[in-house]
């Protein structure tokens, strides 16, 4: 098969997006792991798929799958490319995007400035949806190595866990959270944030994703933070989260409403690959 691509990231979170809508798309786990390696194929933290909506009120719908070939329920920074990628492909001509995802429906809004908001949903603080084992809904202490870790758990439709630390840009991200993304405690892996509060409007934060490894950005991570900070009272309803690729702005109303997450999306270029 003969597969056109192309190339984005969101603050360096990057992907591979595939249009199912133009073209007949086949793609196994396996395949898509293969397309994801960055020795032997075109390299991806995520693998986008765009389809046909299965529902008349939404647009598309799209599927995520982490660089390792698992099939996920949401990504923050893929929405925002998925909505840049779907605009200049003249696949839609309007500025606001409604779209299905495999946990959840997401609104976009492609702005002016080219920044693109994104209605990421109600955070989840129920360990069913989260499928942790533990019986506590949000906060747990967990060993991993030598070190003992007090998380919050948070659902942003994927799952989170967000640990303070003092200083995140000198943290051991790789080695923690290597760990912590399989602990026993979560059935189906998780998604591991260190953030330092700098102040009640600013975390600098350092994501390790399940499926994944340490990425330059991650949406649903800033999301599960912003969240974890404002819950906490540490921060205000919204937020700037420092990552490696970029700074993204969340707010939520620290109810039972929405987040919301505003960033760029950038192309790289497209390109074709047989497989
Ligand atoms: N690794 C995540 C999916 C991608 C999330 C991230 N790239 C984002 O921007 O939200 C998971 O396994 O749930």
């Amino acid at each position: 098969m003969l597969l056109k691509f192309t190339k984005m990231h969101g603050l360096g979170n990057d992907f591979i997006v595939v249009d199912a809508v133009s073209q007949r798309v086949r793609l196994t786990n396996q395949q898509i792991a293969q397309l994801g390696d960055r020795h032997f194929g075109i390299g991806c933290d995520q693998l986008l798929i765009v389809e046909a909506p299965t529902r008349p009120e939404m647009d598309f719908k799209y599927r995520i799958f982490n660089g390792d070939g698992s099939e996920v329920e949401h990504c923050g920074n893929g929405a925002r490319c998925f909505a840049k990628f779907v605009r200049d492909q003249r696949l839609i001509h309007r500025d606001t995007i409604h779209v299905e995802t495999k946990s959840r429906d997401l609104t976009l809004h492609i702005r002016d400035d080219g920044q693109i908001r994104v209605d990421m949903g109600a955070p989840s603080f129920e360990p069913t949806e989260l499928k942790f084992d533990r019986d506590k809904a949000d906060v747990y202490s967990l060993k991993a190595g030598d070190r003992h870790f007090k998380v919050s758990a948070v659902s942003m439709g994927n799952p989170h866990i967000v640990t303070r630390v003092s200083q995140a840009e000198r943290y051991p991200v790789e080695k923690y959270g290597r760990l912590l993304t399989k602990h026993r405690a979560f059935a189906e892996g998780v998604n591991v944030s260190f953030a330092e509060f700098v102040d009640r409007n600013t975390v600098r934060l350092r994501v390790y994703e399940r499926g994944a490894g340490e990425t330059l950005a991650c949406g649903t991570g800033a999301c599960a933070t912003a969240v974890t900070a404002i819950r906490n009272d540490w921060c205000d309803t919204k937020v700037n989260l420092l990552l490696k690729g970029g700074t993204l702005e969340v707010e939520w109303d620290g109810q039972d409403g929405s987040v919301f997450m505003t960033g760029p999306a950038t192309t790289v270029f497209s390109g074709q690959i047989r497989i």
